[in-house]
Formats: structure tokens, C-alpha cells, sequence
């Protein structure tokens, strides 16, 4: 079942009178109970994004197309929703993890109160007891010790490992339909962030929770993903199973993400970067493929027209230099 669905969605941003396109044509879904991730080098436009699935788009910009999450009455419109509606859905229905926990939790409250607040702003009707019960119950579930203690404890007293556990449990306590996690591991240990996708992965077969896992980093998503989107300069440029992405990847842009995972059997040999960056958004040519610039099999096709996003089977991928072999690919999605 489709939980969340995003079709042809755009972003601009407003910078001195002009509109700017962060994001462009963005489709997407993610079933129940799925993890799927969201790709690609910094300034490609994830986070603007995963904050329009959440209704946090910053108001210098302008939305254009559909993202619907599944309700009680059939898919709903988040685009449609008010700023009141909003705050009924934001935590509850949909929730978020950030980078930095600690900018997330309130440095002045003790974390069982705040883990509590989330539940009592949207489940009315139970106590404060009740509440806090549950939220001990939450904490053990996401691995956390001495929770008794713990509930009792400022942010600060944790460690960074410790408070992403205490931000899933507070993004889950409402069981919401859909979670989105921007980068959650980035400024973690290389051994906590591994415990902490266990985490995610872990929370995700329990709860049935459809979630957004978003990293610049291919290798790290990899293994808990059944798919994956790769965005370049505001626009997917490829997608698919992740198996399928790792083994033969499609765009020029994913293969150099590919090659860029640090890999034991790679041991020995350079890592390879792609070489040059994302364009700022105020840089962005209209014209040709986003990628032209830094690609390698760069044609003059390339850098004239936006190759479409060609849709075969599961996967999709959109360059001019690659069509799928059996020629039925090429259609527009
Ligand atoms: N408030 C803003 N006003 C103008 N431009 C913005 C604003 N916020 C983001 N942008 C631009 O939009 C583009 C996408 O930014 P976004 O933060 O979504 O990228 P990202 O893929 O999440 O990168 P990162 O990996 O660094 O988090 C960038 O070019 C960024 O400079
Ligand atoms: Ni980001």
C-alpha cells in the first residue's frame, strides 16, 4: 500500500524578485512499512524537500504539484493542508529527525518531559501518569538504559548517540504514517551510526512506519533501503532497487556515488570523487542536463536539452547516453 506520493512537485525560491527552481519535477512514493532513501551531494535539494513533506518550506518559496499521504478518507493533499491542519498532522501523522539532536531538543527541559509533550500535544484524553508510561516504555523500546533515570536528565547529559536514540522515540511515539530522517547519523561515530540505522531499520519493521532515510551518502543507506532516488541539482536523475543501483548504475552521477563508497574489496586503490560540485542555485543553467558540466560522456545534446526521467520497469534514470537495452524505455514518465 502507498503510503506517500509525491507527483510532479517543484520548489522555487524567491531571491531578488526572481524564482529559482531547488527542486523540479520530483516524484516519488514509499509503501508502509518501507525504507527508502534519498541520495545525492550536498546542495542537491534533499532537505528542502523532506521539509515541504512536513510543511516547513521556508516562506520565500513557491510550491507547485502534489504530495499526498494516505489518510482515513483515501491520499490527502499536503500542499492543500492549512497551517492549523498542519500542526495536527506535523508529529503525529508525519514526523522528523534532524541532523543535530541537540538543536532539536530543548536544552532546558528534562528529556522524559519532552518525550511526553509529543504525546500529549496529540493524543488528548490520557494522564500524565499514563503518558509517562508510556514514554518509559518508549525509551527502552529504542535501546535506551536506566530509563527511569534517563527520563529525569537534560539533553546535554547524553551522549550524541543517546539523544538520536531519545529523537526516534520521540518521532515514533505517535506511530506515524510516515517519518523522514535527514541525514540522522552524519554527526555520529562511525560505530554509533551504524547502531543508530539498526535503530531505524529496527522501528521501521515494528511500527509499519513508511520512511524517508536522506544522506549524501550512498554507502551508509545502502544496506537498509529496499530503494533508492538520486538527486542532482534539484531533479532525480535516477532510481530504483538498491541492489540494482549498486550493481549497474544507470547515470554517469550514481556510478561516481557508487564508486565513492569506501569498500573492503576496494582496499588498496583510490577512492574516486567526482570531481567538481553541485552548481548554486542562483549558478543553475535551464538549459541541457543539470550533470553535463562534470560528466564525463558530455555531449552537445547534453548540454541543450533536459534528458527525461525514462521509466522501465522498477528503475528509472535520466541521461541521453544511457536507454534500457530492451528499447521499451522509452517513454515519459
Ligand atoms: N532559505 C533559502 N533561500 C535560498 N536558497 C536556499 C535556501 N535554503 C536552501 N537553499 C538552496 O536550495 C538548494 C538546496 O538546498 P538543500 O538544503 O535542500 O540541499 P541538501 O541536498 O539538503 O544539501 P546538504 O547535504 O548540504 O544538506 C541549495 O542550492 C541551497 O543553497
Ligand atoms: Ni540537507
Amino acid at each position: 500500500m502507498i503510503e506517500f506520493r509525491a507527483e510532479h512537485f517543484s520548489l522555487d525560491f524567491e531571491h531578488e524578485k526572481k524564482w529559482y527552481p531547488a527542486v523540479t519535477d520530483f516524484n516519488m512514493h514509499i509503501d508502509a512499512g518501507e525504507m527508502v532513501a534519498l541520495i545525492g551531494e550536498s546542495g542537491c535539494g534533499k532537505s528542502i524537500t523532506a521539509l515541504s513533506m512536513i510543511g516547513l518550506q521556508p516562506p520565500n518559496t513557491r510550491i507547485m504539484g502534489h504530495m499526498y499521504l494516505n489518510g482515513e478518507n483515501g491520499p490527502e493533499d499536503l500542499n492543500e493542508l492549512t497551517k492549523k491542519e498542519w500542526t495536527s498532522i506535523r508529529g503525529r501523522r508525519i514526523s522528523m529527525i534532524f541532523q543535530e539532536p541537540m538543536t532539536a531538543l530543548n536544552p532546558l527541559i528534562k528529556i522524559g518531559k519532552q518525550v511526553r509533550e509529543s504525546l500529549l500535544t496529540h493524543q488528548k484524553g490520557i494522564s500524565k501518569k499514563e503518558a509517562k508510561s508510556l514514554v518509559l516504555e518508549q525509551l527502552k523500546s529504542v535501546g535506551l538504559p536506566d530509563v527511569e533515570d534517563l527520563y529525569d536528565c537534560y539533553p546535554h547529559q547524553l551522549s550524541g548517540g543517546q539523544r538520536q536514540r531519545v529523537m526516534i522515540a520521540m518521532a515514533f511515539i505517535n506511530n506515524p504514517a510516515l517519518l523522514i530522517a535527514d541525514e540522522p547519523t552524519t554527526a555520529l561515530d562511525v560505530t554509533i551510526q551504524t547502531q543508530i540505522m539498526d535503530l531505524m531499520r529496527q522501528m521501521n519493521k515494528k511500527t509499519n512506519t513508511a520512511i524517508l532515510l536522506i544522506s549524501h551518502d550512498l554507502g551508509v543507506v545502502s544496506r537498509l533501503c529496499s530503494r533508492v532516488y538520486i538527486m542532482y541539482a534539484g531533479r532525480i536523475v535516477e532510481n530504483g532497487p538498491v541492489d540494482e543501483i549498486l550493481t549497474n548504475p544507470l547515470h554517469p552521477y550514481t556510478k561516481g556515488l557508487v564508486d565513492a563508497i569506501p569498500d573492503i574489496t576496494k582496499r588498496g586503490k583510490p577512492l574516486k570523487a567526482i570531481p567538481g560540485s553541485v552548481p548554486g542555485l542562483y549558478a543553475r543553467s535551464n538549459t541541457g542536463c543539470g550533470f553535463a558540466e562534470r560528466c564525463e560522456y558530455c555531449t552537445n545534446k547534453c548540454q541543450k536539452e533536459v534528458p527525461p526521467l525514462v521509466q522501465d520497469g522498477g528503475r528509472a534514470v535520466a541521461c541521453w547516453n544511457k536507454s534500457f537495452d530492451s528499447g521499451r524505455g522509452n517513454t515519459h514518465d
